[in-house]
């Protein structure tokens, strides 16, 4: 199928000289929910910025559903919509008025059904007469999302979506934007939280200064480089690790109490069968075991640090 998104070779470079994008090459699919992650300054809202038209490249290409970015603006930005960071305008008009503004700059004709559904569906419905320096913080959030779902767009952008939200309107986000993809809604991310991007992300790319430096299934992403850990709590605790054991992956904490097994999450042969049977040739008797795998969190950790 034709990615939705398609970036070739995009750079971009800034009036000061510092070079924030350097040969981006990305396709996004139809109707996935994509998350773009890395550390502050890695360029995600470069990249982002750049695909709405708001921010130019200094090299390369974009396409959004087959219309280039620079020769085809207008049709490529109807198909797009953007969640920014910030609500930047609009304070004193109402909810209902600037929704309906927004998808009347995108040349769509007035729908005021549409605009009601996307009120009712983000919990916006009674606050419609409000206007907007009324509303809470959250609430104004919401706002961002109604505009930037005014005028029916395929592919939705969300920068930051929960930064700074409470757990419960997170949750919400959560909801809404899986609502929204089933409704055939193309999403990109950006987050900061690993867990949002692990509960809902299909695919993960990592950027990091000006680079994409991986693009992958979570599914496979967590199955690639997590790793097990099997933690063994003994009855009696070791002063070393006994010579039989050398050279596997173990080690002794918690005053000897402790020993921990690390292994890889995708081997059939994980050898804790040989190892249980060695503690117990040696009369290493155990009180309590638990297992736990790494998380996407301490993935990306150790994926950017590998790159450092
Ligand atoms: N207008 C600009 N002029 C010069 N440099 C800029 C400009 N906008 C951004 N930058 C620089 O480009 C780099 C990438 O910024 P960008 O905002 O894309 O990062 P980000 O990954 O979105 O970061 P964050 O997670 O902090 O939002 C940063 O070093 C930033 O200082």
């Amino acid at each position: 199928m034709q990615p939705v998104i398609s970036v070739k070779n995009l750079s971009k470079t800034y009036a000061s000289g510092f070079q924030a994008l350097k040969s981006i090459n990305l396709e996004i699919k139809r109707g996935e929910i994509f998350a773009l992650l890395g550390p502050n300054g890695a360029g995600k809202t470069t990249l982002i910025s750049i695909i709405c038209g708001i921010v130019n490249p200094s090299g390369g290409t974009v396409l959004a559903d087959g219309h280039d970015i620079l020769t085809d603006f207008r049709a490529a930005r109807s198909k797009i919509g953007l969640v920014p960071q910030e609500l930047s305008t609009d304070a004193f008009e109402s909810v209902w008025a600037t929704v309906n503004f927004s998808r009347g700059l995108f040349g769509k004709p007035r729908d005021p059904a549409y605009i009601e559904k996307v009120l009712r569906d983000l919990s916006l419905w009674d606050k419609k007469d409000a206007r907007i320096m009324t509303l809470s913080g959250g609430m104004k959030r919401r706002v961002l999302i109604a505009k930037a779902l005014s005028h029916e767009p395929q592919i939705l952008f969300l920068d930051e979506p929960t930064a700074g939200v409470d757990v419960e309107l997170r949750h919400d986000m959560w909801q809404m934007v899986r609502r929204l993809r089933e409704s055939g809604v193309t999403i990109i991310l950006t987050t900061h939280y690993i867990e949002e991007a692990e509960q809902m992300a299909d695919r993960i790319g990592v950027i990091r200064k000006g680079e994409l430096i991986l693009v992958e299934d979570k599914a496979v992403l967590m199955r690639k480089l997590g790793k097990k850990q099997l933690t063994l709590t003994l009855q009696h605790p070791l002063e070393r690790i006994p010579e039989a054991l050398v050279g596997l992956p173990l080690e002794l904490s918690n005053a000897g109490t402790t020993l921990v097994y690390t292994f890889d999450s995708q081997v059939e042969e994980t050898g804790i069968a040989t190892l249980l049977q060695r503690l117990g040739e040696h009369g290493i008797s155990i009180k309590d075991l638990h297992s736990s795998e790494s998380s996407l969190e301490d993935i990306f950790v150790s994926l950017v640090r590998a790159q450092s």
